[in-house]
C-alpha cells in the first residue's frame, strides 16, 4: 500500500525520476496504469517548470504586442485621416471649463476637414492629367529611341537598325521584370518581416500584452502621472467623502489639482481637497495612494503647505530614489574651505536633487535613528566640513569607540573613545567643562557688552571662538548607571549623583541642558548621535533643546516624534516611512539650519557618504590648516590633582574585592594620562605605604574594599592630627 500512495503522489518529479518499484515484478495492467502516471506527472512537471511557464509567458507576450500593435497602428492610421483626436482633445478642454482652448480645436479640426477635402479633389481631378502625361511620356521615349535608330540605320546604311534601340529597350525592360520575379519573394518576406517589427514595437511601446505576461520588472513600469491618474488615485483612495465629491465635479477633478511640474527626480503637484475631507485623511493613507499611483510607499512624499485644505505631493520617478547619489564635493574638491558663521556644510540632496546645505553657526543638533543606517557618517560629514574652519574647537566622545572619529586625532582637543561607565564619565566631565567654560564667556561677555563692544565684535574675539561638543552614540550616556564615589574630609565614602542616566539628577544631562539653554549665544554648542531613540535613553528635555532635529530611519512613528517634533510629523514628515537598510544616509531633517519652503516642516536629504578613507585625507587637509592641535584622550579637567587612594576608591564602586590587573586596566581607561604607563608594582608601590596593596585571596591578587577605605580613613585621621 506504501507503494501505491507513493504513485498516487501528486508532487511535480523531474522526467527520468524511477519509481522505487521493481516493475518487472508488477503485474501488466498495473503496469501500464504506472507508465500512465509516469508520463502524467512528467508532463505536469514539464507544464508547472518555471521555464515552460516563462518560455509559454514570452510566446503570449509577443504574439500580443504584434496584434496589439496592429491594433495600435491602425487606430493611429485611422486617427491621422479623421478629427477623431481634435473631437477628444476638445472634449477634453470643454471638460476643463477652458472654453478658449476648446474653440481652438474646433478651428484645427475644421481645417483639417478643409485640407483633407481639398487633398480629395485635386487627386480626382489629378488622374486624367496624370493618364496623359503617361501617354506623352512613353510616346516621346519611343519617339526619341526611333531618332536615334534612324540616326544608326544612316550611319551604318542598314534599314534595320531603325528599331535596335527600340529592341534594346524592350530587352532592358524584360530583364527588369526578371529581376523583379527573382527578388520580388525576398523583397515580400523582408517587407512583411520588417512590417511586423513595426507592429511588434508599437504593441511593446503601448504594453499591449497583458500584466500576467509580461516580465516581473516592467509590470509597475514608470506610469506617468497626469491628472487623470492622480485624481483616479485620489478617488479609489477609499475616503467615501473624497470619492463622492470628485465623481460630482463637473471638469473631471481637474479644478482640484495644480499644475504638475517637474521637481528633480520626480513631480511635484498641490491638491485642494474638497470640503468635508481632510488633510489628515490623506496624509494617514500614503501607502495606498502611493500604490494607486503605481509607485512604493516611499516615492511619495506628502506635506502640507501655507494654503488651507491642501496637500503638497511629490512623486518619484519609478526607481529614481535607489540611484546613488554624487559624492560630497568636500570628497571632490581638495580646495574646499569651510566658514561656520557665514558657510553652510554641504551635506546632500533633498527629494528634488538640490543640493542641502546646513548652517551650523550656534546651533544645537541632534542626530537619530536605528542602528547602521549612517547616523555616525552623517554626524561625521558636518564635523569634517566645520573642521576646515580652523576656529572652530572641537570636543568628541565616541561612546562607541571602534575609531569612526579617529581622524580628529590632531584635530579635536578631547577624543574620548570607547563605551564603558569609565568613558562616560569622561563624556559627563568634557561637557561639564563645556558648562564652565560657557559661564566664563558668559562673564566676559558681559564685560565686554558693558565695555560697549558690539556683539559681533565680541564673537570675533578668539576668546568666543566656536566650541562645538560632540557625543556620537548619546545614548550610551543616557543609558549608563555610573555614579559617582568620593571620600569626604573625614573619610566617609559616599556616592554621589549618577553621571549618566536620564533622570534629571544625571550629570550629563544636566550638562547638556544647561548648554542648550545658554550655550548658543556665547558659541558653545553641543552634537548629540543618538540610536534608537525612546523616552528613557533620550529625555525630552534634551532632544527638544536642539535647533537641528534629524533623523534617519526609525520604526515607529512615535519615535519619529521624538526624533523631530511632533509639529513636523504633523505636517508630513515621516522618518518612520523610509526603508531600513535600503534608505542608509538618507535624513529627514528639521527645525532651523537648512532652508525650508514656507509652511514646509522638514526636508529629506539624502546624504554624500564619506568613507573612512575620504574622510581620513579631508581630516589632513583640516590637520594642515591648524597646524599642531594637541589632542588628549579625556576631558581637560583631568588634569587634576592626583589621589591614587581615591582613584581606585571610585574604580572599585561598591565592589568588595577586585582583582588587581582589572583596577589598573580601569585606573588606565579612566585615566590614561596618568596610570597608563603603570606596571602591576607602580600599583603595588603607590598603595603600600598606606597599608592598601594587592593581596593573595583565591588564588588572584586582590584588591579589597575594606582595607582600602580604612587607608583612607587612617590617613584622613593623619591628616586632621598633624592639622
Ligand atoms: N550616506 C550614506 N549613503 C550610503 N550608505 C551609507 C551612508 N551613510 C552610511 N552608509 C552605510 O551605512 C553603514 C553604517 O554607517 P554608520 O556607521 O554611520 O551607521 P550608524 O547609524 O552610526 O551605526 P551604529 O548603529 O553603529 O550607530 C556605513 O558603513 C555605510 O556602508
Amino acid at each position: 500500500m506504501g507503494t501505491v500512495h507513493h504513485l498516487d503522489d501528486h508532487r511535480p518529479t523531474p522526467p527520468g525520476t524511477t519509481d522505487p518499484v521493481d516493475l518487472t515484478k508488477v503485474p501488466a495492467p498495473r503496469r501500464a496504469r504506472s507508465r500512465v502516471r509516469r508520463t502524467r506527472r512528467a508532463l505536469r512537471w514539464a507544464v508547472t517548470h518555471e521555464r515552460t511557464r516563462a518560455g509559454a509567458r514570452a510566446a503570449v507576450r509577443h504574439s500580443l504586442y504584434v496584434v496589439g500593435g496592429a491594433g495600435v497602428v491602425a487606430r493611429r492610421t485611422w486617427q491621422g485621416r479623421t478629427v477623431a483626436v481634435h473631437h477628444q482633445m476638445r472634449a477634453a478642454a470643454v471638460a476643463a471649463g477652458n472654453q478658449e482652448l476648446a474653440a481652438e480645436w474646433q478651428e484645427k479640426a475644421d481645417r483639417f476637414r478643409s485640407d483633407r477635402h481639398r487633398r480629395r479633389m485635386e487627386l480626382i481631378s489629378g488622374v486624367p492629367q496624370m493618364a496623359k502625361s503617361a501617354t506623352i511620356g512613353v510616346a516621346g521615349t519611343e519617339g526619341a529611341l526611333l531618332l536615334l535608330g534612324a540616326c544608326m540605320a544612316v550611319h551604318d546604311g542598314d534599314v534595320r537598325d531603325v528599331i535596335v534601340p527600340t529592341l534594346v529597350a524592350i530587352d532592358a525592360v524584360r530583364a527588369l521584370c526578371w529581376f523583379v520575379s527573382v527578388a520580388w519573394g525576398p523583397a515580400l518576406a523582408l517587407a512583411l518581416l520588417a512590417g511586423l517589427s513595426h507592429l511588434w514595437r508599437a504593441g511593446q511601446q503601448q504594453q499591449t500584452a497583458p500584466a500576467w505576461a509580461r516580465p516581473a520588472a516592467n509590470a509597475a513600469d514608470d506610469v506617468p502621472v497626469t491628472p487623470s491618474v492622480v485624481v483616479k488615485a485620489l478617488s479609489d483612495l477609499g475616503i467615501s467623502s473624497l470619492r463622492k465629491a470628485i465623481k460630482e465635479m463637473a471638469d473631471g477633478a481637474a479644478g482640484m489639482l495644480g499644475p504638475i511640474t517637474l521637481a528633480g527626480c520626480g513631480v511635484e503637484v498641490d491638491v485642494t481637497l474638497p470640503s468635508g475631507v481632510s488633510t489628515e485623511e490623506v496624509l494617514g493613507k500614503r501607502r495606498k495612494l502611493a500604490e494607486n499611483l503605481n509607485r512604493h510607499e516611499h516615492e511619495l512624499h506628502m506635506t502640507l503647505p501655507p494654503a488651507p485644505r491642501t496637500v503638497r505631493m511629490w512623486i518619484a520617478d519609478s526607481g529614481a530614489l535607489d540611484q546613488p547619489i554624487g559624492p560630497s564635493p568636500l570628497v571632490t574638491d581638495p580646495d574646499a574651505t569651510a566658514d561656520m558663521r557665514r558657510g553652510r556644510a554641504p551635506w546632500g540632496v533633498d527629494l528634488r536633487g538640490d543640493a542641502v546645505l546646513v548652517s551650523l553657526w550656534q546651533k544645537h543638533m541632534l542626530i537619530t535613528g536605528l542602528s547602521n543606517q549612517g547616523k555616525t557618517a552623517s554626524l561625521r560629514a558636518l564635523a569634517l566640513w566645520l573642521a576646515l574652519d580652523a576656529r572652530v574647537e572641537f570636543r568628541i566622545a565616541d561612546l562607541k569607540g571602534v575609531g569612526d572619529w579617529q581622524m580628529f586625532d590632531g584635530i579635536a582637543t578631547v577624543l574620548i573613545q570607547g563605551p564603558t561607565d569609565d568613558h562616560v564619565i569622561e563624556a559627563t566631565e568634557m561637557i561639564e567643562d563645556g558648562v564652565t567654560e560657557m559661564a566664563k564667556r558668559i562673564t566676559v561677555m558681559r564685560e565686554l557688552t558693558a565695555k560697549g563692544w558690539s556683539q559681533d565684535k565680541i564673537l570675533a574675539d578668539p576668546r568666543f571662538n566656536p566650541l562645538v561638543l560632540v557625543v556620537d552614540e548619546a545614548q550610551v550616556a543616557y543609558g549608563s548607571g555610573a555614579q559617582e564615589t568620593f571620600v569626604t574630609e573625614k573619610g566617609t565614602v559616599r556616592k554621589g549623583a549618577p553621571f549618566g542616566g536620564s533622570k534629571a539628577d544625571s550629570r550629563y544631562f544636566q550638562a547638556v541642558k544647561k548648554i542648550h539653554d545658554q550655550g548658543r549665544a556665547v558659541n558653545v554648542t553641543t552634537w548629540e548621535g543618538t540610536q534608537d531613540p525612546t523616552n528613557e535613553n533620550l529625555p525630552k528635555r534634551s532632544r527638544e533643546g536642539n535647533h537641528i532635529r534629524a533623523s534617519l530611519v526609525l520604526g515607529t512613528e512615535s519615535q519619529a516624534r521624538m526624533a523631530v517634533g511632533d509639529s513636523a510629523v504633523d505636517a508630513g514628515a515621516a522618518p518612520h516611512k523610509l526603508r531600513q537598510g535600503l534608505d542608509k544616509g538618507t535624513l529627514v531633517v528639521a527645525g532651523d539650519g537648512v532652508k525650508l519652503a514656507p509652511g514646509q516642516p522638514s526636508v529629506t536629504a539624502r546624504t554624500h557618504y564619506i568613507g573612512p578613507e575620504d574622510a581620513e585625507a579631508i581630516a589632513e587637509r583640516a590637520k594642515a590648516l591648524r597646524a599642531g592641535v594637541k589632542t588628549s584622550a579625556g576631558p581637560q579637567s583631568a588634569l587634576r590633582e592626583v589621589d591614587h587612594l581615591a582613584d581606585v576608591a571610585a574604580v572599585l564602586g561598591s565592589e568588595e574585592r577586585m582583582k588587581s590587573d582589572e583596577v589598573r586596566q580601569h585606573l588606565a581607561q579612566r585615566w590614561p594620562q596618568v596610570y597608563k604607563s603603570w606596571s602591576a608594582s607602580d600599583l603595588v608601590q603607590a598603595l603600600k605605604p598606606f597599608g592598601a596593596e594587592p593581596r593573595k585571596y583565591n588564588g588572584n591578587q586582590m584588591i579589597s574594599r575594606a582595607r582600602l577605605f580604612a587607608a583612607i580613613e587612617s590617613r584622613a585621621d593623619e591628616t586632621e592630627n598633624a592639622g
